[in-house]
């Protein structure tokens, strides 16, 4: 793997996965999916894991939440080990926050009920008051009692990502946030989005395996392929300083299915 530095604002790195590898125990033994994957990610970047399905993307993401323990390597947040072989803290001490594709909703809480859901600590009046930045902050200022079903899939999903900032996570994880959208929505989200964390300065990593969309997002982008990571670069440094015929490849192979995939979508 080939990476250059960090160089975006951010100052150390918040998020270090150093040489992780994950699997899965099978009825035919250990299945292992990730291997030996290493990635920095400095505090305010947004980084992208993107590859095709079944590369092993959100097996890393669930690992970052603490859902999957690891088999090799250790994953430290804000400098502090979070994951190692020999142990892991629990995914609800680790303020880390999460918004996966299929928005998640609770659909008989309208939109406060939902934002404010991992609130509850807060006084009622508390509540209140960071519901309404979070919704001014996601461009839904005045939708507080709606509910899910009178939403688009759009502002369904800016209703998750504004519940997932709720609590202040350190980190957010993204997974496919954008794939149930049509086109044009997701690429404009996925635009609207950046904007909203570098904003806010959250730290945030994103899975996909449309390069359109981890184009738009990232600071960072992986190109995975089977398990592991073969460049963790810039957008720009991809495209025109890919480390390897397989990067190279992907990326062009990737960006015209992206343009035949626009154009029949409008034709
Ligand atoms: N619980 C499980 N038990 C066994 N194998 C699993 C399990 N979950 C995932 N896998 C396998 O691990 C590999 C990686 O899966 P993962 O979901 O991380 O890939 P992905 O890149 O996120 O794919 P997609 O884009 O389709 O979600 C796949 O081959 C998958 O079949």
């Amino acid at each position: 793997m080939t990476a250059s530095p960090d160089t975006t604002p951010a100052n150390r790195a918040l998020l270090q996965l150093d040489g992780i590898s994950l699997g899965y125990d099978t009825p035919k033994g250990l299945r292992t999916v990730v291997e030996s994957l290493s990635l920095e990610l400095g505090r305010g970047s947004v980084g992208c894991l993107l590859g095709a399905s079944g590369c092993g993307k959100t097996t890393v993401l669930r690992a970052i939440a603490g859902f999957e323990p690891l088999r090799a390597g250790h994953i430290l947040l804000d400098g502090k080990p979070i994951s190692s072989p020999a142990g892991m803290l629990a995914p609800e001490k680790r303020r880390v926050g999460m918004m996966f594709q299929d928005y998640a909703l609770f659909p008989h809480l309208d939109v406060a009920g939902n934002i404010g859901f991992g609130l509850r600590k807060l006084d009622r009046a508390a509540r209140t008051r960071r519901i309404e930045e979070l919704l001014e902050l996601v461009g839904l200022a005045g939708s507080a009692t709606a509910f899910p079903h009178e939403m688009s899939g759009g502002q369904q999903q800016r209703v998750a990502l504004a519940r997932a900032l709720a609590p202040s996570p350190e980190l957010l994880l993204l997974d496919e946030p954008f794939s149930n959208l049509d086109v044009d929505t997701r690429e404009r989200l996925a635009f609207e989005v950046r904007d909203i964390l570098k904003n806010t300065g959250h730290t945030a990593i994103l899975v996909t395996h449309n390069q359109a969309e981890a184009f738009a997002i990232a600071d960072r982008i992986g190109v995975m392929a089977q398990g592991r990571i073969a460049q963790w670069d810039t957008p720009y440094n991809l495209h025109h300083h890919p480390s390897d015929e397989f990067v190279a490849g992907f990326i062009r192979r990737e960006a015209l299915a992206e343009q035949r995939a626009q154009a029949y979508a409008r034709a």
